[in-house]
C-alpha cells in the first residue's frame, strides 16, 4: 500500500517545498552512535563501490568493530553544546534560506533540513513537506561539486522514499553549483576578509574531500569541478599560479584516492621551510569533522611538527549572509519555469477556509 498525506483534501492549497540536504552526522560522539551512522554511510553502495558480499563482511567483521571508537574520539573534539557542527550549521542555513525565500516568493513555501545519513532523515523531511501541503519539491543538496557518492546518493534516498508514495510530487533537483559566480564571490570574500585580518600566507591550499581515483576514471567528474572552483576563486583574487594549489583530504581505506593528498602536501610544504600556510575547503558548505578536526586540528599539527609555522584554516561559508543569499538565488533559479498556478488556485490560496467548505459541499472532503 502506498502512503498518503494524512487528512488530504481535494482542494488543498498547494505549496512549494524545499528540501535542503547535507551528508549527515552521528547523533552523539559515542561509539554506539558512530556504529549506527557508519553502518548506514559505509553500507551505501554509492560510497563504497566494491563487491557487496565481500564489503559487507569487511564492514561488519572488521571496520565497525574498530572505527567507531576512533571516530567518536575525533567527533568529541568538535562537538558543541548544540550538537555536531554540521547539524547546527545546517539548521542555521535552512532557517536563513527559509526566511529569504518567504520574503521573495509570492506563494507559500516550506523548507526542511534533511541528512543523507542519520537524522533528520530524508524520509522524515519529505514527509514533513508533504504534510505541509508541498506538491512541488526542490531538492537542494549543499554540495557545490557533483559526485555520485554525495549528490547521486542523496537522489537515491529521495527516490527510494518517493516510490512508496501514492501521490508523487513534482520534483526538481540541484546537481551542483561549483562555478556559480555568487558562490565564487562568497569564497573570494571570505579569503579577502582573512587576508585583511591576518595578512597573506606564502601559499593557499584549496583542500577538497577525496574519493577513490577509480571513481574519476569511471566517469565521476567531481575532480574536474573541484579544479574549476579553485581556479575561478584564484582568478577572482588575482593569485599567481605558484600561490595556490588543489589537494584532496580525508583518505579512507587502502585504495589510491584523488591526489595530491592534503596531509602529504602540508608535510612537504612544512619541510620546505614554509612559515605560513592558508587552507580553505570550498567543497564543504558547512564546517564539520573533516574541516575542524582534520584540517584545523590534525593538519595544523602536521605543519608545525614538520618545521612549518602556522597553518591558518579559513572557515566554510556556513551561515554567512552572502552564502545564504547565494543559496536562495540558486533555489529561485531552479524554481523558474514551473507553470503558474491557475487563477482558482491563487484564489484558494487567499481564502483556504472557503476552499475547504466548497470542497466539503462537493463531497470531496475525505
Ligand atoms: C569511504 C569512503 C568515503 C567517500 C567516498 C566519501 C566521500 C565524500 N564525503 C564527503 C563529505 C563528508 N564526509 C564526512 C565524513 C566521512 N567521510 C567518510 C568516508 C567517505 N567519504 C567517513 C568514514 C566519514 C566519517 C568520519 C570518519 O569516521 O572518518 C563529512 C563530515 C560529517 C560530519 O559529521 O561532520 C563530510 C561533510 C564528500 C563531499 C565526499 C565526496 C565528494
Ligand atoms: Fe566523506
Ligand atoms: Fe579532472
Amino acid at each position: 500500500m502506498y502512503s498518503s498525506k494524512p487528512n488530504a483534501h481535494h482542494d488543498d492549497v498547494p505549496r512549494l517545498g524545499v528540501l535542503v540536504t547535507n551528508l549527515g552526522t552521528p547523533d552523539a560522539p559515542t561509539a554506539p552512535a558512530l556504529r549506527r551512522y557508519l553502518a548506514e554511510f559505509l553500507g551505501d553502495p554509492r560510497v563504497v563501490e566494491i563487491n557487496r558480499p565481500l564489503w559487507w563482511l569487511l564492514l561488519h567483521g572488521v571496520i565497525l568493530r574498530t572505527r567507531p571508537k576512533k571516530s567518536a574520539a575525533a567527533y568529541a573534539e568538535v562537538w558543541e553544546e548544540g550538537g555536531s557542527p554540521l547539524l547546527t550549521i545546517g539548521k542555521e542555513q535552512t532557517e536563513g534560506i527559509a526566511t529569504r525565500l518567504a520574503e521573495r516568493l509570492d506563494g507559500p513555501v516550506s523548507v526542511e533540513l534533511a541528512m543523507r545519513y542519520g537524522n533528520p532523515s530524508i524520509r522524515d523531511g519529505l514527509r514533513k513537506l508533504r504534510e505541509a501541503g508541498a506538491e512541488r519539491i526542490l531538492v537542494m543538496p549543499l554540495y557545490p561539486q557533483y559526485s555520485a557518492t554525495t549528490v547521486g546518493s542523496t537522489y537515491d534516498a529521495v527516490f527510494d522514499e518517493l516510490k512508496k508514495w501514492r501521490v508523487i510530487p513534482e520534483l526538481r533537483l540541484i546537481g551542483q553549483y561549483h562555478d556559480d559566480p555568487q558562490y565564487i564571490e562568497s569564497l573570494a570574500n571570505t579569503i579577502r576578509e582573512h587576508w585583511e585580518a591576518h595578512g597573506k600566507a606564502e601559499k593557499m591550499l584549496f583542500s577538497f574531500h577525496g574519493m577513490p581515483r577509480r571513481y574519476l576514471l569511471n566517469g565521476d567528474f567531481y575532480h574536474c569541478q573541484c579544479q574549476k572552483t579553485a581556479r575561478l576563486v584564484a582568478e577572482r583574487l588575482g593569485m599567481d599560479d605558484g600561490e595556490w594549489q588543489v589537494t584532496f583530504q580525508s583518505l579512507f581505506g587502502r585504495e589510491v584516492w584523488l591526489q595530491p593528498y592534503t596531509d602529504e602536501t602540508v608535510k612537504s610544504l612544512a619541510e620546505s621551510g614554509m612559515k605560513k600556510l592558508d587552507v580553505i575547503c570550498p567543497g564543504f558548505s558547512a564546517d564539520c569533522l573533516e574541516t575542524l578536526e582534520e584540517i584545523e586540528g590534525e593538519n595544523a599539527e602536521i605543519f608545525e611538527e614538520n618545521g612549518g609555522g602556522e597553518l591558518r584554516y579559513i572557515r566554510a561559508l556556513n551561515a554567512r549572509p552572502d552564502h545564504l543569499d547565494m543559496l536562495t538565488n540558486l533555489a529561485i533559479d531552479h524554481l523558474q519555469g514551473w507553470p503558474e498556478a491557475s487563477p482558482e488556485v491563487l484564489r484558494n490560496r487567499r481564502d483556504p477556509k472557503a476552499t475547504r467548505e466548497r470542497a466539503k459541499a462537493m463531497g470531496c472532503d475525505y
